[in-house]
């Protein structure tokens, strides 16, 4: 059954034309040369509960439009969303009792208080009831220790211990949705893993639908068996993380192991100049010792890149594999696969 609805959803902004310099600036003040931006282009998605689903692509695409709009902060300009049955933006006093929200960036503990302090001013302002409130603090604390970490006050904790004390805060009311804002940004391994741990954990639990934007493709894995991509305000896909490969399937990476010495810059010129094709081949050294090539089939058939290779070196060892899903999504964000 789905929590989130939204249908052909679009958010434009009219921004000013800025002119240069200081004449610009002063132009600007009486200027009326605007543009229209659109941040968010007719996206629709149904998010059932319980999901998580990680909601990503590159910088500018119109991810923190959609999550303002479906956090009420926003009115979008056209198009219909429904969250639990509310209509963010114009019920947003009863709604944010339904959701929750974490922004790896900022905290939205109080930054001077102990921690159990933050804890039970959000038990005020939720107005939780005992019962909830000490089952949640007992669970948080089997979780991430919580008891130990009471009286520090948030700006004394480090970035790791103050991200689990946020991940945690966001589910103390119960809420049925929770958006998580890069929960693991700048953050070593181990805590990451941590951190990992905790969302899945808490959205097992509870069946609490999530919303994950991140820009590591790990938390993605670990995590979400559902992404939706978006670039330019608009979905580019939406479905099962393992099927973000068939997007760009016409992709192969051809291994090489070679059997003699070569010179990996020499190689990739002489690959380069021989296959004129809109997108050349990506040549580098794994660290394994072999050489990746990864090609675009619809541009060079493997078998005629395997053919021109055989005639410049012996090659001892070929294998020809899918390109990882990491790096595809990797290279949607950098803008590289369109
Ligand atoms: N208040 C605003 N006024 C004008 N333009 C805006 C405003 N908010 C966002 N935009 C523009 O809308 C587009 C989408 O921005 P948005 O912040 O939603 O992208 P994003 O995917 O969240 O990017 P990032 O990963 O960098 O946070 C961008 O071109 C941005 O400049």
């Amino acid at each position: 059954m789905s929590i989130i609805q939204i249908e052909n959803l679009c958010k434009s902004f009219k921004v000013l034309n800025r002119h240069q310099g200081f004449g610009g600036a002063v132009r600007d003040l009486f200027s009326r040369d605007y543009k229209i931006v659109k941040a968010v282009d007719n996206i629709s998605m149904s998010i059932d509960k319980g999901e998580m689903v990680g909601f990503v692509g590159p910088n500018g695409a119109g991810k923190s439009t959609t999550i303002k709009m479906m956090t009420g902060v926003l009115e979008p300009t056209s198009g219909s969303i429904k969250v639990d049955n509310f209509v963010p933006y114009k019920q947003r006093m009863k709604y944010v009792q339904n959701i929750g929200v974490v922004f790896g960036q900022r905290t939205q503990l109080w930054w001077e208080l102990p921690v159990i302090e933050s804890f039970r001013i959000l038990k005020e302002i939720f107005e939780i009831d005992d019962k909830t409130y000490n089952t949640n603090m007992g669970l948080f604390n089997d979780l991430v220790g919580l008891d130990s970490l009471h009286s520090t006050p948030v700006r004394f904790l480090s970035l790791g211990q103050r991200m689990l004390c946020d991940i945690v805060a966001a589910f103390l009311h119960n809420p049925k949705i929770i958006f998580l804002d890069e929960p693991t940004i700048g953050l070593d391994v181990s805590i990451k893993n941590k951190i990992r741990g905790v969302i899945k954990e808490l959205n097992t639990r509870n069946k609490t639908t999530i919303l994950l934007t991140t820009h590591d493709i790990s938390d993605l894995e670990i995590l979400c068996k559902r992404i939706i991509i978006v670039d330019k305000g608009s979905t580019i896909f939406d479905g099962d993380i393992q099927k973000v490969n068939s997007l760009f399937g016409a992709y192969r990476v051809l291994r090489l192991e070679m059997s003699e010495q070569f010179d990996l810059e020499e190689l990739s010129n002489k690959i380069k100049s021989n296959f004129k094709c809109r997108k050349l081949p990506e040549i580098e050294a794994s660290e394994d010792g072999w050489i990746n090539i990864t090609i675009n089939l619809d541009e060079i058939k493997l078998v005629d890149m395997l053919n021109y290779l055989l005639t410049l070196f012996p090659l001892k060892d070929i294998k020809v594999e899918e390109v990882p899903t990491e790096k595809i999504i990797r290279e949607i964000y950098e803008g590289g696969l369109k």
